[in-house]
């Protein structure tokens, strides 16, 4: 329950009257998984949640039964496998999660998810773009690197592109940072507040120590820590030894943006995110997204903030972001184009 209250104290606070002016649909698509369940629960427990729609290729309405003996005043739904289930789950969503795909085991990149779980997306965004057009889609089932475009490229095709509605999430990366910086500093990791950019897959993951509160970590501390930053989640998947990867850090994570997301929708000023989104900060060398801090609102990505001052070392981290970025987002982008 601190856990909860950390989270969410001033929502639950001011809960009836958040509920009473605003209504929001939470869609989660994968709902039955590893990330899927803890999130779910998470999302159950968030007094800015007013229905709750789950769906899975198995076990959503299971998952269902069981959140919604919850007693929070949301309404908790699962949804059949069918199209019209998920077509059903999605309508009137303003916020629709997707951790659905296959998480890796030991020796796999992200990249190597990419066969399985870029068919899946893709055919979870056309249901997304056809039934909740307007709805936010938040992207975690990997390599969100060339997922994320293999969904806007989805939403093109329809003709319901709307770049602010469209973010990868790298939440976990930046509470990760805080909490591995903590961890070296001896602090508490809510006061460590560091940026993460460019995209969410080992050396695409930036950390910019030197925006820190610690820029004077340096030297192979500072390899060190880059490294743990960028490989965090092969930690969990070695640790995991072949049954999967992240899930409740990752939940944790996804349900943090979306209260962002929620916060920022309910009309509260000020929150920002670092998140993978259709950016203009490097369009001109060919990188179509990228992670930087976003200030949310009520249409989605409000205000990309540019990167700011890096040292040069950040910088040689950058230019080696960039390289692998543009190759991942192609990668999304020619998949739907060969298979639509
Ligand atoms: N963005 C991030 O920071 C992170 C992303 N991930 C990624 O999230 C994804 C999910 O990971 P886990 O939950 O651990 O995997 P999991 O295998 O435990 O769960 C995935 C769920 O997706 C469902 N699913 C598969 N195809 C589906 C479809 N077409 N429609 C609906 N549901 C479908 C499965 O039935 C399963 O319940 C993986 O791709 C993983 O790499 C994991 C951790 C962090
Ligand atoms: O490492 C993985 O495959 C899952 C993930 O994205 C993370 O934990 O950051």
């Amino acid at each position: 329950m601190f856990f909860v209250r950390q989270m969410f104290g001033q929502a639950q606070r001011r809960a009836f009257s958040v509920s009473a002016r605003q209504s929001s649909k939470v869609a989660v698509l994968g709902a039955a998984g590893g990330i899927g369940q803890p999130l779910s629960l998470l999302l159950k427990l968030n007094p800015r949640v007013s229905q709750l729609a789950l769906y899975d290729i198995r076990l959503a309405p299971g998952v269902a039964a069981d959140l919604s003996h919850i007693n929070t005043k949301s309404v908790v739904k699962g949804y059949d496998p069918t199209p019209s289930g998920l077509r059903e789950c999605l309508t009137g969503s303003e916020i629709i999660l997707i951790p659905a795909g296959v998480p890796r085991k030991p020796g796999m990149t992200r990249d190597d998810l990419f066969n399985t779980n870029a068919s899946i997306v893709r055919d979870l965004a056309k249901a997304a773009a056809d039934a909740a057009p307007d709805a936010n889609v938040l992207v975690i089932a990997n390599p969100v690197n060339s997922t994320v475009p293999i969904c806007a490229e989805v939403y093109k095709s329809k003709g319901v592109y709307n770049p602010k509605r469209l973010f990868g999430v790298t939440t976990l990366d930046v509470v990760r940072s805080s909490r591995f910086i903590s961890e070296i500093k001896g602090t508490d990791p809510a006061d460590e507040n560091v940026t993460v950019v460019g995209g969410h897959s080992g050396v695409t993951i930036v950390p910019l120590i030197s925006q820190s509160r610690h820029p004077d970590i340096s030297g192979a501390q500072l390899d060190a820590l880059v490294n743990r930053i960028q490989f965090g989640g092969d930690e969990v998947v070695k640790a995991k030894d072949g049954a999967g990867s992240a899930t409740l850090s990752m939940a944790m994570a996804g349900a943090r943006f979306a209260e962002s997301l929620l916060k920022a929708a309910q009309g509260e000023k000020g929150v920002i995110e670092p998140t993978f989104v259709d950016s203009p900060l490097y369009k001109d060398q060919g990188v179509e997204f990228f992670a930087s801090r976003v200030e949310l609102g009520p249409e989605g990505a409000h205000n990309i903030y540019p990167v700011g001052k890096i040292n040069k070392y950040e910088e040689g981290l950058l230019e080696a972001c960039l390289g692998d970025l543009k190759k991942n987002i192609q990668k999304g982008i020619d998949f739907v184009k060969a298979n639509p």
